[in-house]
C-alpha cells in the first residue's frame, strides 16, 4: 500500500497493492495500522456509497461544520471520477486553493481529505459509483456546501463538452465569498 502527501497539507492519495492472477486481482484496500503511520490517527464511523448514471455529474462541493467535520477516504468502485478537495482553513498558506486526482476502478486510488476540506467529485464514465469511509456521522444541521463553479477557486472540471448534472441543493451553494470562516487551521497536520 503506498501512500503519498500532495501538495495540500493533509491531504494524501492511497494506492493499494493488487495481487493480480488469472481469476483476477485480489486487494487489501484499507489498513488502520498503515493508515494511522502514515496518514494520522483517524477513525472511520461510517461507509458511503452512491450511484451516478450519468457522466459529467458533479456532487459537492460538501463539508460538515465542526463538531461534526468529516475526514473522509474515497474510492471508485465503478468508471472514474474527478476527485478534488478544496482547503477552507482560515489561515492557511493554501486556504482556498484545491488539488484534483482521477479515482477509478481501474487504478485503485484513493483519497484521503482531512476535516477542513470541502469534498466533490465530477464523474467521468456512466455508472459511476464511488464509496468512502468517514469519521464522523452524518449530521444534516452541520451539512454545508460551496458552490461548485466558483471563480474564486477554479476547478477546471473535466466536463468535456457535457453539461454538469447537479443537485438542485448543489446548484445554489454559496461561493467562497460568502461562505465565512468555517474552518481555522492549526498547523502541518503532518
Ligand atoms: C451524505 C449523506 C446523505 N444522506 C442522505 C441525504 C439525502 O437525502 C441523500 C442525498 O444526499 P446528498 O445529496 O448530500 O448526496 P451527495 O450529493 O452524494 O453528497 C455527498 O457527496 C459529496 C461528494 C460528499 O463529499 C458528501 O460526503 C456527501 O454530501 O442522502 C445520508 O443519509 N447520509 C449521508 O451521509
Amino acid at each position: 500500500m503506498h501512500v503519498k502527501r500532495l501538495e495540500l497539507d493533509g491531504v494524501f492519495t492511497i494506492s493499494p497493492r493488487r495481487f493480480g492472477d488469472d481469476r483476477g486481482y485480489f486487494s487489501e484496500t484499507f489498513r488502520q495500522d498503515i493508515f494511522s503511520q502514515n496518514v494520522g490517527d483517524f477513525h472511520f464511523v461510517q461507509d458511503n456509497q452512491s450511484l451516478s448514471a450519468e457522466r459529467g455529474t458533479v456532487r459537492g462541493l460538501h463539508f460538515q461544520l465542526a463538531p461534526r467535520a468529516q475526514g473522509k477516504l474515497v474510492r471508485c468502485l465503478a468508471g472514474a471520477i474527478f476527485d478534488v478537495a478544496v482547503d477552507l482553513r482560515s489561515g492557511s498558506p493554501t486556504f482556498g486553493q484545491h488539488v484534483s486526482v482521477e479515482l477509478s476502478a481501474d487504478n485503485g486510488q484513493q483519497l484521503w481529505i482531512p476535516p477542513g476540506f470541502a469534498h466533490g467529485f465530477c464523474t467521468l464514465t456512466e455508472n459511476t459509483i464511488v464509496a468512502y469511509k468517514v469519521t464522523d456521522y452524518y449530521s444534516p444541521e452541520h451539512d454545508r456546501g460551496l458552490l461548485w463553479s466558483d471563480p474564486q477557486i477554479g476547478i477546471a472540471w473535466p466536463l468535456d463538452g457535457f453539461s454538469a448534472r447537479l443537485s438542485e441543493k448543489d446548484a445554489r451553494q454559496p461561493p467562497l465569498a460568502e461562505l465565512g470562516e468555517v474552518f481555522r487551521y492549526e498547523g502541518p497536520t503532518r
